[in-house]
């Protein structure tokens, strides 16, 4: 499948607008052609003595040259100058909280729960990439093991700054405000309700109108994929027609550009004379998405009992063995709750995988109002004991069963067969929640040999 569209350079006085007047390429998974300039792309080859526009070439591969084609991802690229011109790349002197390599962290049993993360101080100027703090994750980038969780808070835009992750693929889930994403494909505009999938060596950049926050999960090998629907069929879940790619746009601009890159869970900077985003045409399928969670077809029981979380898997990256993820993005969206006979809420469990929780807004049908809430996450580690507080336990064992529409809220899990360590930070922060496990402490005995 392929898909063909054109963008055109917005002029000045345009440029206030072009985020909310954006266009975007549609399906996962497609090869996508774009261009601004017609006849920019060479017609029925790559790589053409001379490029039309005096244009220069260059291929950005997402796998190896030799993986199977179902899984081959590669994209060509026509821009003004190839970003091989750069001065030298310094190693930052602090990584700050960004942590990437977990050998040396600590792992714990015990449930976790954090408040909501801090914004920065309006007089502290934070942008995307400065804003990240590191919960925990599993492996090493440099292996291709392992995975990540960040949270971000950023109140600037990243200017003539761009970034590109060496180390693996980000999934980012905005809680608060929107990001302005230019990529070296085009623009996204991403807004809470949405995530987007910003896959490894692709630079971009972020401008923020003012606080944002968020979640990313990072995954160091492979990509993320759609996860197959067995016997729900061909379609539901998340529709490969509603993930959102951008279309080619370009800035011809000398300036001082500094490119950012976490390189081995080390920073690491180089400048440019000109703008990355120079990008006049393109074309393949390895390409930034967005997704509004919104769209998500909900799968759900319509008799009884309460189904596994796999059913609200929007997306997920595998291991080696089929079936089992180094992290799958699970959302627990609006739906209609209408089991009989059944404990309705999430089941009391301990679960073979790592379970990092976020909320994007409202609240969670697991958790009373007021424990965990939008910016806030919890971990449940591997085979850790977890399920609804004692007293959403009380009120659900209770409740009236008719139907119910459930539209409070839209939690997320970072799920991983990774063991999560846990960062210092995490730790150590302020917003974690020394009083969480008590919330399961006033659960009664109800037990009564006499009483079926
Ligand atoms: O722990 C959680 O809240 C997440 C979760 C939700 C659910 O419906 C079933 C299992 C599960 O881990
Ligand atoms: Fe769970």
């Amino acid at each position: 499948m392929s898909a063909k569209s054109t963008a055109t350079k917005p002029s000045t006085a345009a440029v206030v607008d072009q985020w909310t007047t954006l266009s975007y390429q549609a399906g996962f998974g497609n090869h996508f052609c774009s261009e601004v300039l017609e006849g920019a792309l060479p017609a029925n080859m790559n790589n053409p003595q001379q490029c039309s526009y005096g244009l220069y070439c260059e291929q950005l591969s997402g796998t190896a040259f030799t993986m199977p084609r179902f899984k081959n991802q590669r994209t060509w690229l026509y821009r003004i100058l190839p970003p091989v011109v750069h001065d030298l790349y310094k190693k930052n002197a602090s990584t700050g909280d960004v942590i990437t390599d977990f050998t040396n962290e600590d792992a714990t049993p015990q449930q976790l729960r954090w408040k909501p993360m801090a914004f920065p101080k309006a007089t502290d100027k934070v942008d995307f990439v400065q804003g990240w703090k590191t919960m925990g994750g599993a492996g090493d980038p440099t292996l291709k093991t392992g995975m990540a969780v960040h949270m971000y808070a950023a109140n600037t835009s990243m200017g003539d700054k761009c970034f590109y992750n060496s180390d693996g693929d980000f999934l980012i889930v905005p809680q608060e405000g929107v990001l302005k994403i230019t990529t070296e494909m085009g623009k996204l505009l991403v807004s809470p309700h949405e995530i987007v999938v910003i896959p490894r060596g692709i630079r971009f950049t972020v401008d923020v109108d003012g606080a944002v926050r968020g979640y990313i999960l990072e995954v160091y090998n492979r990509h993320f994929i759609l996860p197959d629907l067995g016997p729900i069929g061909a379609n539901g879940l998340a529709n490969p027609r509603d993930f959102e790619h951008p279309v080619a746009w370009y800035e011809d601009r000398d300036v001082d550009y500094e490119v950012v890159t976490k390189f081995a869970g080390k920073m690491f900077s180089a400048h440019m004379s000109f703008s990355p985003f120079n990008v006049v045409a393109w074309h393949g399928n390895y390409v930034p998405y967005k997704y509004n969670l919104d769209h998500f077809c909900t799968m759900n029981s319509v008799n009884y009992d309460h189904p596994d979380p796999s059913i609200y898997t929007v997306l997920t990256c595998q291991t080696d063995e089929p079936g089992c993820a180094v992290a799958d993005f699970v959302i627990f969206p609006p739906r209609w709750m209408v089991q009989e006979k059944t404990f309705r809420p999430p089941y009391y469990h301990r679960n073979h995988m790592s379970e990092f929780m976020g909320m994007v807004y409202g609240h969670y049908d697991a958790k009373a109002e007021g424990g965990f809430v939008p910016g806030g996450a919890s971990l449940h580690s591997i085979h850790t004991a977890h399920g609804p507080d004692a007293d959403t336990f009380l009120q659900a064992s209770n409740a009236d069963l008719k139907p119910v529409k459930f539209t409070g809220g839209l939690a997320f899990m970072f799920e991983s067969t990774y063991m999560m360590k846990v960062t210092d930070y995490a730790l150590s922060c302020p917003q974690l929640d020394k009083d969480y496990h008590k919330c399961w402490q006033p659960l009664p005995k109800l037990f009564n040999p006499k009483k079926k």
